[in-house]
């Protein structure tokens, strides 16, 4: 399957097909006829995929730089190493650089291919589930301050997003669970029908075979949000349900406890219980976030009192002017944006 995000210029393709991986080449030489690629990826991914994706592109000089798998790796402090790697391989703007691996190394290697240079082509090939329902699309790049998630960063489209759900057969269970988050949210803010499947089914593995319908309908809506916003100012806000708890969930721990997909499934459970109670949200719905959770192995809490979040909310990138833009659910499927202030989660206790 081949979807297209239209975006002017920078539109590009997304293929989405089992078994997809050896072709990597022939996806490539539709749009690149320069002479050197440098593939970025981490330890984990690279020894399992990373023969596969050279042996597919034996007619370029390619280079490869592999970093330590995790979070904290999508540290501004990482991005010296990349920058010397892409001068040692005299990395020019004719030249191809290839994000392989989960969201981490999509969002470090395409802020480094963003800046260096001021902008080195990009290709996404995203190999955990959580890479591959959101965020290999969409050009949000970006790394991590220690005061923030996602602090510094831009805007910048690949010119090409490679999915084979193949890959995900060496994921293990913790970040299929993490990937089930954004899946999740996909079905809260936009689609109460894909959050329905979700439900119905009592695990993961009883899920499995819809798998690659699910990432192809998780990725139309990405799609389809950022044509019609593609600079977060108003609907693909919308896309950020559950991340202003998440991300500074994340960032309290200091990236190192609490992963993207477990922040989200709290944020989303913990917001949508506030504004439950607050009349903003039917009620209801935050029953029905928790009990997908449970099935996808995701936690709703992690007990941090909520007075210890706010100085990091006040950095969220929704911010604007003097007032917070929260995303509620008027019920699962549909979803707002709602202006408003930290006063918001007075007396949330802990969450
Ligand atoms: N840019 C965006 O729009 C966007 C959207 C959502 C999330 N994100 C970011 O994505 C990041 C999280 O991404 P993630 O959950 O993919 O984390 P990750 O990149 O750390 O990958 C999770 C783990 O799985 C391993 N892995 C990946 N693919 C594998 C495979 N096929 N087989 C075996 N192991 C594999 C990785 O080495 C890592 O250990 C966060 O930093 C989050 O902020 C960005
Ligand atoms: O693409 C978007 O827009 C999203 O909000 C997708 C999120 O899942 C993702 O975590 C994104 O990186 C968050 O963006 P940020 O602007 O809040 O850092
Ligand atoms: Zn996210």
């Amino acid at each position: 399957m081949e979807l297209t995000v239209n975006l002017g210029p920078d539109t590009y393709p997304i293929y989405i097909e089992n078994g997809i991986l050896p072709q990597t080449g022939s996806y490539i030489r539709k749009f690149f006829t320069g002479k050197k690629i440098m593939i970025i990826s981490d330890d984990h991914v690279f020894p399992l995929y990373g023969k596969t994706v050279l042996d597919s592109l034996k007619d370029y000089e390619c280079h490869s730089l592999v970093l330590p798998h995790g979070e904290p790796t999508k540290s501004f402090q990482t991005l010296p190493q990349i920058y010397s790697a892409m001068l040692d391989a005299r990395l020019t703007r004719s030249d191809l650089v290839i994000a392989l691996g989960g969201g981490v190394i999509g969002d470090l290697a395409g802020f480094a291919a963003s800046s260096f240079l001021r902008g080195v082509r990009l290709v996404q090939i995203p190999t955990s589930l959580l890479a591959q329902v959101d965020s290999s699309v969409g050009g949000k790049v970006a790394v991590d301050l220690p005061q923030g998630k996602n602090l510094v960063g831009a805007f910048f489209h690949p010119k090409a997003v490679i999915i084979d759900p193949d890959v995900l057969n060496t994921l293990p269970q913790h970040f299929i669970s993490d990937g089930m988050g954004e899946v999740i949210k996909y079905g809260c803010i936009k689609d109460k029908a894909l959050f329905d499947t979700l439900v119905r089914h009592t695990s993961f593995e009883d899920l499995k075979p819809e798998l690659t319908r699910i990432i192809a309908r998780c990725v139309d809506i990405k799609r389809i949000v950022v044509e019609h916003d593609q600079f977060d100012t108003g609907e693909r806000m919308l896309l950020n349900f559950g991340h202003t708890l998440a991300h500074t969930i994340e960032q309290y721990y200091n990236y190192e406890r609490e992963s993207h997909g477990e922040a989200v499934g709290i944020g989303m459970y913990q917001i949508t219980r506030l504004a439950e109670e607050k009349g903003l949200t039917t009620t209801g719905c935050a029953d029905a976030i928790k009990k997908a959770l449970d099935i996808y192995w995701l936690p709703d809490h992690c007990d941090l009192p909520m007075s210890s979040l706010t100085d990091a909310i006040a950095l969220d990138k929704k911010n604007l002017n003097n007032h917070l833009n929260l995303v509620l659910l008027h019920t699962i499927g549909d979803s707002y944006v709602r202006p408003d202030s930290l006063a918001f989660f007075d007396g949330a206790g802990q969450i």
